[in-house]
């Protein structure tokens, strides 16, 4: 096993000739091995064209994306990859499903985890999945994935029609098997509270920049929430402010301390999610795990 679970360098994708820009553009990142990457955004910053790319299922138009020490085609049989849309054979039943997962991956199929999956949601084996519903076909596609026993999996929106309970159980099935198992799993979502004590890594994407990377805590500890009567910030880096009557709120990158007068907090992954999609022209941070040290590298978007 790599160190390196996903590295991108410069990465950048263009679709056909669009006149919107890039779906990715000047993306750099890195993801260690044995993380759970919590992969935030906006509506259209790129999350699923990233995935996408990783799993080997789009080329870059620039730069270059690497899993596991190679290419994603090298890589494919130890990456899943669960998309949106989560295509399966509507004609097959649940248990002929599971039957292809082990056929399409010999000598890595666990057979008791893919099961265990969809015996928790009380899925009939014998029914088709056309016949099932979307957040029963989830399970299956989620059962498939855990059943492949990947060092990397990717999750793109993977809990969107799941109902609270199965979400919060079939969380805390995929969060338990990937610790067991040291895999590294990269999961976009819009439900940023539920990625609250599920991930150890943040990578949050706006208009396809990275616009913050890192470690959770560190990227948590490397600001702060201030309220107080409305002052001059300087010279931290203000991320987001808001006034309501005399007080300010800020989210601040603080450069030294933070002068008497001021209220400060550490802010919740929400909090600090919410304040950068407020604030598009915050500058990008990445926190660069490496070791010992964590290198910080900030920019203006
Ligand atoms: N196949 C495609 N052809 C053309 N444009 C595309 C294609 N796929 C994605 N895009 C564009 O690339 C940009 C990024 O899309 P992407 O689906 O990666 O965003 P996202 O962050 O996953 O969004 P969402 O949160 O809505 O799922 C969008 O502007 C989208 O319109």
């Amino acid at each position: 096993m790599t160190s390196t679970a996903l590295e991108a360098a410069a990465l950048g994708k263009k679709f056909g000739r669009r006149k919107a820009g890039w779906a990715l553009h000047d993306c750099t990142l890195r993801i260690p091995a044995g993380r759970v990457c919590a992969l935030v955004g906006p509506n259209g910053a790129g999350k699923s064209t990233l995935l996408a790319h990783a799993a080997g299922l789009l080329a870059p138009t620039e730069g270059s994306i690497h899993v596991l020490g190679t290419t994603p085609a090298g890589a494919r049989e130890r990456i899943a990859y669960v998309a949106q849309d989560k295509p399966l054979y509507p004609q097959l039943t649940v248990a002929e499903t599971l039957r292809l997962g082990r056929e399409l991956n010999p000598g890595r199929w666990d057979a008791a985890v893919a099961g265990r999956v969809v015996d928790e949601g009380g899925l009939d084996r014998d029914a088709k999945i056309r016949s099932l519903s979307g957040g029963q076909r989830t399970r299956v596609a989620l059962a498939l994935a855990l059943g492949k026993r990947p060092e990397l999996l990717l999750l793109d929106e993977p809990m969107a029609d799941l109902d609270p309970l199965a979400r919060h159980q079939l969380m805390g099935t995929l969060l338990a098997d990937s610790a067991e198992h040291g895999t590294t799993v990269v999961m976009s979502s819009h439900v940023v509270a539920e990625l609250e004590g599920s991930c150890d890594h943040l990578l949050l994407l706006g208009e396809g920049r990275v616009r913050l990377a890192g470690p959770l805590d560190e990227l948590l500890a490397a600001h702060t929430l201030v309220t107080g009567p409305a002052g001059d910030l300087a010279p931290h880096t203000v991320v987001e402010s808001r006034t309501t009557g005399r007080q300010v709120t800020a989210l601040i990158r603080p450069q030294g301390p933070v002068g008497a007068g001021w209220q400060t907090d550490e802010p919740t992954l929400e909090e600090l999610v919410l304040a950068h999609l407020r604030a598009p022209q915050a500058p990008a941070l990445t926190l660069v795990d490496g070791g010992d040290e964590t290198e910080v590298q900030e920019a203006a978007v």
